[in-house]
Parts: structure tokens; sequence; C-alpha cells
């Protein structure tokens, strides 16, 4: 894994670069990013870069502990998180929140 990149899904691209965005929740394989370094950000579609985000922190959380804070800082309500990281994560119980800040972008 090169943790100097991070792919997201081009559909969460808007809410990244308008700073509405501030968090992803990522399963045990995606855990390693590290703290104060700045990655190079791309979609999962297509690879196409957009931004780089500086990793601010990684900290561990159960699906179960979710919260509407969690939500916000994703700009979408808890059950439409909850459905989203099941769609992405099915079933997966360990779950990391990967808080970042905006660095630059196109
Ligand atoms: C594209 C890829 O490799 N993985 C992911 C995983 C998650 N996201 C988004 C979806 C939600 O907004 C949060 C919570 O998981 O992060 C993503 O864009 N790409």
């Amino acid at each position: 894994m090169d943790w100097s990149k991070m792919t997201f899904f081009e559909r969460f691209e808007a809410d990244i670069l308008s700073g509405k965005k501030t968090i992803t929740i990522r399963d045990e394989a995606e855990k390693g990013y590290v703290p104060g370094s700045v990655v190079q950000v791309s979609t999962y579609e297509d690879d196409r870069w957009f931004c780089e985000l500086k990793i601010l922190s990684v900290t561990p959380i159960k699906f179960s502990e979710l919260t509407e804070f969690h939500a916000e800082q994703e700009n979408m309500t808890l059950p439409q998180l909850k459905d989203v990281i099941q769609e992405i994560y099915p079933g997966i119980e360990s779950l990391y929140v990967i808080q970042y800040q905006l660095v630059s972008d196109h």
C-alpha cells in the first residue's frame, strides 16, 4: 500500500473540495495513513487526481459507535452514512476515522 495516495469515489469529490466532508471512514486495510503526512487524492473510478489532503488523525471506531457527529463531518445523515459504509464494507465492525484537511486542488 502506498500511504502517500488515497482514492475516493467520484461522487464525494465536490464535498471534499468544498470542505463539507472532512473525514473518511475506512477499514483495517487503510489504517496505515500517517498523521501529519500529505496524500495525493484521486478518483477510484478513473484514477484522476483532484487534490492533496493532510492527514490529521486516524482513530479506531466500531460501526456501532458511529454518531450524528461523524455523519455531519461526512455531510450525510447518520442513516445515509451507515448505508454507505455497509455498501462498501459489508459486515465490518472495526473501522477507522481518518480526519483530513484540504491542502490544494486543481
Ligand atoms: C474508493 C475507495 O477505495 N474507498 C472508499 C472508501 C470510502 N469512501 C467514502 C465513502 C464515505 O463517504 C466515507 C466512509 O467510508 O468514505 C470512499 O470515497 N472511497
